[in-house]
């Protein structure tokens, strides 16, 4: 259908912003910044906000698109962002179609890799230049890997970093781009996802392995809990520096953590910020094992590799008799948990916290 020719109704309009946010893939920034001008443009009219400084880099970004759209008239703001929207929907779609459902292979992954052998579906977080930071394609890639993982013919199933990081946690920099519908929007857009996230973990049905290869914070860590055996090299530690950010416990943590290694040891990470070397963690009950960083991937793999040998359905439905009395109270755990985040990430705590890190003023 052409439809240029054609006048998008204001329904046509709210239609195509919520299918923005269904998109699964991020469009990347260019994208995202017209389709924040063109609705800028077709709500408000020309740009009428006052020029950020040349150091706000993000809104001035921001005001440059909306500002380039010039005089265009409302109506037809209106129907380039419906017909933008359009052919991004049908661009991300046929992309699915070539690798369609379950069967994604590593090289689909932009922000994993992911390998199949021996009995054994290793789901690798690939961006070790940002130690494995998880920005918003890495919790859907990480996602769609487990329910593939859930679906495929191995025993087990294994999360672990490339490089010299397991993962430093949530990708700070997810807090940076601001929907059309402003920051309590993007909150609530990063609760639904955290839930349906850490949903994944709480229901994966196989063993589920963390091998620990470096230092992990964050969200990285908190999801320990729901693993069913954590091997971590020396080098790993653990660290969860919510408060600092001015951010709350999520991934279950605030049920697992006190019930692993007792309620003020709980405290001391998941409040105070405290550091955990591998072997505090293992004497806290947080790693299964832990072992010398020189012979750590040989000695891990070959057990793995001797596990994943073990009947998959026994394996399975031990695990699930382990595991399924909890599932009904971990759901009820995240949905809590993802709800207080929502509110922290809209904190003044939260978000000076973000700046200063962004702004190369602090690390954790
Ligand atoms: C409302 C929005 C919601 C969005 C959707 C979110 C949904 C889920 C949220 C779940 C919440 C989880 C909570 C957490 O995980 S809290 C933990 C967050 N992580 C951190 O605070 C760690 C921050 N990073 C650091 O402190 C340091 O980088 C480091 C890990 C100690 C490593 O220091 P080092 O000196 O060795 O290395 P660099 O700092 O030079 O790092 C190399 C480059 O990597 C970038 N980097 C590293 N970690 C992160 C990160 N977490 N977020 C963004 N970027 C990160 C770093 O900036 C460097 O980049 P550069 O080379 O471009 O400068």
């Amino acid at each position: 259908m052409n439809r240029t020719a054609m006048r998008a109704s204001q329904k046509d309009f709210e239609n195509a912003m919520n299918q923005v946010k269904l998109l699964k893939k991020d469009p990347g920034n260019e994208v995202k910044l017209k389709l924040y001008s063109l609705y800028k443009q077709a709500t408000e009219g020309p740009c009428n906000m006052p020029k950020p400084g040349v150091f706000d880099l993000i809104n001035k970004a921001k005001w440059d698109a909306w500002n380039a759209l010039g005089s265009l008239p409302k109506e037809t703001a209106r129907q380039n962002y419906v017909d933008l929207v359009s052919s991004l929907s049908s661009s991300l779609e046929s992309s699915s179609q070539v690798e369609p459902g379950t069967d994604r292979k590593s090289t689909g992954y932009e922000t994993l890799m992911v390998t199949s052998e021996d009995g054994i579906t290793k789901i690798m977080l690939n961006r070790p230049t940002k130690k494995n930071a998880l920005n918003v394609e890495m919790y859907h890639e990480i996602m769609h890997a487990l329910k593939a993982a859930s679906k495929d013919d191995s025993a087990i199933t294994v999360l672990t970093g490339n490089g010299d990081y397991y993962s430093s946690g949530n990708d700070l920099t997810n807090f940076t781009d601001i929907p059309p519908g402003g920051v309590e929007e993007k909150a609530k857009n990063g609760a639904i996802l955290l839930r349906e996230f850490v949903g994944c973990f709480i229901d994966f049905p196989k063993p589920l392995i963390a091998v620990v290869n470096g230092p992990a914070v964050g969200i990285s860590v908190t999801l320990l809990g729901l693993f069913d055996a954590v091997y971590a090299s020396d080098r790993a530690t653990f660290h969860t520096p919510f408060s600092h950010l001015g951010q709350s416990p999520e991934g279950c943590s605030s049920y697992t953590f006190p019930k692993i290694m007792s309620p003020a040891k709980a405290t001391e990470m998941l409040v105070f910020g405290k550091k955990l070397t591998a072997g505090e963690a293992c004497a806290q009950g947080l790693v299964t094992e832990v072992f010398p960083d020189s012979t750590f991937q040989k000695e891990v793999w070959t057990r793995l590799k001797a596990f994943a040998k073990l009947p998959p359905n026994a394996m399975r439905i031990s695990k699930e008799i382990i595991r399924n009395r909890e599932k009904e109270k971990l759901h009820a755990v995240n949905a809590e948990e993802c709800s207080v985040l929502q509110g922290r990430w809209l904190s003044d705590e939260c978000m000076n916290a973000v700046v200063n890190f962004l702004s190369r003023k602090s690390k954790l």
